[in-house]
């Protein structure tokens, strides 16, 4: 993939834009060409064999050769190199703009790694046909795109808007919230439902209704049963669905939403579909405690043995803030869901919880999303802010597992050039940073703390370490690893090594669970018994779709034993 963004160099549409604070004319921007690295290999190298034990329990692999490769990732090699090569994954929100065959695949070709669908909208039957779309997908042309389903929660928000798109609040209108049902013909004008019945008996007049973290406010002037009469303070458009908090004399009043638990009823039948369908992630919304992690974890396990589906934290609450580490401690990894965690602390803190978030999966070894307005400009233009550029950057110079496309990709005009935006712009500050670091003398691997809890596990990980150190110092051209579980190869991918890291494994399951975490390629390998086979296999299938070539050198890592050595293909 090119590193340039193929936006139109025409100017902007001049029309005053629907969404509020936005410019309304931008100049051009764009990120310059991306030059393929040339490995430069004088090292001699160790062309040890590696002893790979032979897998307990081989597996289904999809193509004949053994091997599951990614189009994406080749499609990338071929152009870009190896070590040009994209580490941070994208997740892509599906929704009435991306969510027929044709639409995904794009999205699968511009590089979308995981698809998610957002069970607030939508029928099951919808998300139904994008799940088996998307696995049909993988299973014909050869995609790796994993499936995330991210729970509804049961914080208070708006209903749909019988259908419609958005509705425009102008300043000093009045509109009514209500907790009233109706028939959807019948919904007089200006008027919202809210889901939380208990809504008109717990505001008062005078507090401050805050739509989407404040893309719209309203001041509530009177109370009339069910009906809850609002001006509009801050105009803005009103999405479907969109979350509600209300603020009492310049505090949030969260006491409901505290009560409220984080599994709803409906959430649980969404659970049983999303487990029925194979979905690789559930990301559960508005988690408050460890505790609700893990119930959802063993119903999960009960429901379905020996699945592999990752259970995400979404951090987007004062709650989840206050458990943070035994949150992330209990989960498969953490969303940072910045739409309602705006909406929920003041909008400056965001980017400090942002920092120590990412720190804080990386020291505990769970993958990390950062997601949200990344770039909610190109929803209506075909072209990024700088704002949203610098942002995206800060959070692949963070090193986050994961960027994810709200809007952009789910309703926008554009998904697809938000996607290449975000390829590009990762590439090229994942490619400074490496720079950096090189030109930095003194710059060593920070330390890690120790992350293992067992003896066994203390071996993986300072071996990974070690490995991922070999590596920089030999400026190796990718790390091999054979891995049963997965975990060897996020304890590398943890250590966020130069080189790309090819993870093979016998599991289609894990293979998927792997393919949200930071600089991993992972591919479905049926380990024989021989070892030296495996790895020649993998060499061989590798080198013919050109993501590796003779001579680059290699760091082996080996779960089963325990292994790491360093060979030169031939
Ligand atoms: N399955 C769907 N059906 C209809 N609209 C959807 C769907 N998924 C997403 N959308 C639209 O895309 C927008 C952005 O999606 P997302 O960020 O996941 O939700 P939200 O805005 O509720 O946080 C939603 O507000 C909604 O308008
Ligand atoms: C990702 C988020 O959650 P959702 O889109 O489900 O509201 C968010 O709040 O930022
Ligand atoms: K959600
Ligand atoms: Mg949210």
């Amino acid at each position: 993939m090119s590193g340039s963004l193929p936006f139109s160099t025409s100017s902007p549409p001049l029309q005053s834009r629907e969404l509020p604070r936005m410019p309304v004319m931008r100049p051009r921007f764009q990120v310059p060409v991306l030059k393929p690295l040339t490995a430069a290999l004088s090292r001699v190298v160790l062309p040890e064999k590696l002893k790979v034990a032979a897998s307990e329990s081989p597996v289904t692999v999809a193509s004949p050769e053994g091997l599951e490769a990614d189009r994406v990732t080749e499609a990338e090699r071929k152009e870009n190199g190896f070590s040009s090569r994209r580490r941070t994954k994208i997740i892509c929100t599906i929704g009435p703009r991306t969510c027929n065959f044709e639409e995904i695949e794009a999205l699968a070709v511009g590089g979308m790694n995981v698809a998610r669908v957002n069970m607030c909208h939508g029928t099951r039957e919808w998300h139904r046909n994008v799940i088996r779309r998307v696995k049909q997908l993988n299973e014909e042309k050869g995609f790796a795109v994993a499936v995330m389903m991210d729970t509804e929660g049961s914080e208070i928000h708006m209903g749909d808007l019988n259908g419609a798109e958005s509705a425009k609040a102008q300043d000093g209108q009045i509109w009514t919230f209500t907790v009233r049902a109706f028939d959807p013909a019948l919904r007089p004008e200006r008027t919202v439902t809210v889901n939380y019945d208990g809504f008109a008996e717990d505001v008062k007049v005078g507090d401050e209704l805050v739509v989407d973290g404040g893309m719209v406010r309203f001041v509530v002037i009177e109370k009339m049963g069910p009906d809850v009469i609002c001006r509009c303070t801050d105009p803005g458009l009103l999405l479907p669905r969109a979350n509600l908090t209300f603020r009492r004399d310049g505090s949030l009043v969260r006491e409901r939403n505290a009560m409220l638990p984080t599994i709803s009823s409906k959430d649980w039948l969404d659970i049983d579909f999303g487990i029925e369908e194979g979905v690789d992630f559930i990301a559960m919304s508005f988690v408050k405690s460890a505790e609700v992690i893990r119930t959802l974890k063993s119903y999960i396990t009960a429901q379905s043995p020996g699945s592999q589906i990752g259970v995400i934290a979404k951090i987007e609450s004062v709650g989840s803030l206050k458990n943070l580490k035994e949150i992330i401690q209990a989960s498969d990894g953490a969303v940072l869901a910045r739409g309602d965690l705006g909406a929920q602390i003041p909008l400056e803190q965001v980017p400090s919880v942002q920092q120590e978030v990412v720190q804080l999966c990386r020291k505990l070894n769970k993958p990390v999303v950062v997601a949200s307005q990344l770039l909610e400009s190109m929803i209506e233009y075909p072209i990024p802010t700088r704002a949203e550029v610098a942002d995206v950057s800060e959070a692949v110079a963070q090193q986050a597992d994961a960027l994810m496309l709200s809007s952009e990709s789910a309703m926008g005009q554009f998904p697809e050039k938000a996607l290449t935006v975000l390829t590009s712009v990762s590439l090229r500050i994942e490619k400074c940073h490496r720079e950096q670091k090189h030109l930095d003398a003194h710059a060593t691997q920070t330390d890690l703390p120790i992350v293992s809890s067992s003896k066994a596990d203390r071996i993986a990980e300072e071996i990974c370490n070690t490995a991922s150190r070999i590596a920089n110092k030999l400026k190796a051209d990718a790390i091999f690893v054979y891995t049963k579980t997965g975990q060897t190869a996020s304890l590398l991918s943890r250590n966020r090594p130069d080189c790309p890291i090819f993870a093979f494994t016998p599991s289609t399951s894990i293979r998927r669970y792997l393919i949200l975490q930071w600089g991993l390629m992972p591919f479905c390998l049926d380990f024989s018994d021989d070892a030296e086979s495996n790895l020649n296999r993998s060499f061989s299938l590798l080198k013919a779709r050109a993501m590796i070539n003779s001579g680059d050198l290699v760091i082996v890592v080996s779960d089963i034993m325990q292994s790491i050595q360093a060979i030169k293909v031939p």
